[in-house]
């Protein structure tokens, strides 16, 4: 059992947190038919083309500032039930500009429901900005411009997300210098659905202290051995690997040779219900079918903390939350 653990998570993207009965919830109040996204309470989807459309039609249930406070107060409470300390929440104001809410409203929902959450169960918790990698590399450029200017007291990074296969990370380069100039954390998705190159070059062409997954660097000895050195920190997924077959199972998943390897990594959901996981599940899984002991997910959860893209006050408060 992990249900006494302290909790930690630096990756979940806002909108695939969301429950099936929250969207067709939502789907009633706006007149949408779900019948394509939605069957028998679960989402529909077979590959990461159609998870992405899948999540893509989710994002547009929610419509207003109050919609999204909705969405980030159900999800951060129920992660603080689990027994989460610490939350970070991947958003697009892309999803916000497309729905016509505009992004900034779009933002500060999300901080309305953030604050709800931490007033109803004391969870901290701050939100990634992320570009969608599949957008293009002007679109991204747009969206770390406005990340860099937004200067929210809740906003403290910036991520790539979306179809890893598509543009290199070269091309990204321009839009990572703007909001590493502008004081956001940097981290970025590689690894994941392309190999060892990509995690490679995200350390060359980004250099952020974190990947979100990475898992891929398994394939090339010499990187797991850099991203050890250099101290980098991994978002692993486990759950959403095997649902996106990134590993066939969870016997044949890196997680436990990446941390003997001297990697420092973290337990993440990515998009919980979308891949049948939670937070929770993930501690267990580490811990029923991986082995972990529980001072080693301890260890996990304190690296989510070391990692986190906060100041340091908070950083040192929710490292004593972990001692108590
Ligand atoms: N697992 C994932 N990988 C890349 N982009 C995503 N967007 C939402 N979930 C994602
Ligand atoms: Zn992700």
């Amino acid at each position: 059992m992990t249900a006494h653990l302290k909790k930690a998570e630096v990756h979940c993207h806002i909108e695939g947190a969301t429950p099936p009965e929250l969207a067709l919830r939502q789907a009633r109040k706006y007149g949408v038919n779900t019948s394509a996204i939605i069957r028998d309470g679960a989402y529909v989807w077979d590959d990461f083309t159609s998870f992405v459309k899948c999540y893509d039609s989710v994002a547009s249930l929610f419509r207003t500032e109050g919609d999204y406070a909705l969405l980030a107060e159900t999800y951060l409470t129920e992660l603080a039930e689990a027994g989460a300390i610490y939350s970070e929440i991947i958003v697009s104001p892309d999803h916000g500009n497309t729905i016509g809410l505009g992004a900034d409203a779009y933002i500060e929902g999300l901080a309305a429901g953030m604050e709800a959450a931490k007033a109803k169960t004391g969870i901290e918790s701050r939100m990634l900005i992320t570009g969608i990698r599949h957008l293009g590399p002007e679109s991204v450029v747009s969206t770390a411009e406005y990340a860099a200017a937004l200067r929210h007291p809740l906003v403290t990074g910036f991520n790539l997300a979306g179809e890893e296969r598509m543009h290199s990370v070269a091309e990204f380069a321009r839009a990572f210098d703007i909001v590493r100039d502008a004081g956001l954390g940097l981290t970025i998705h590689a690894g994941e659905l392309s190999g060892a190159f990509s995690v490679r070059d995200a350390l060359d062409h980004v250099r952020p202290s974190r990947i979100s997954h990475g898992v891929r660097a398994i394939e090339d000895g010499d990187l797991v051995k850099r991203l050890a050195d250099e101290d980098v920190v991994l978002e692993v997924c486990p759950g959403s690997n095997i649902s996106l077959q990134v590993f066939p199972d969870f016997a044949a998943h890196p997680l436990p040779p990446l941390y003997a390897a001297g990697v420092r990594v973290t337990l993440n959901s990515d998009d919980p219900p979308f891949f049948h996981t939670s937070l929770a599940q993930e501690y267990e899984i580490a811990a029923h079918v991986m082995g972990f002991e529980d001072g080693e997910l301890n260890r996990m959860t304190r690296t989510a903390i070391e990692a986190a893209f906060v100041d340091e006050p908070t950083r040192q408060r929710l490292l004593a939350m972990l001692h108590m």
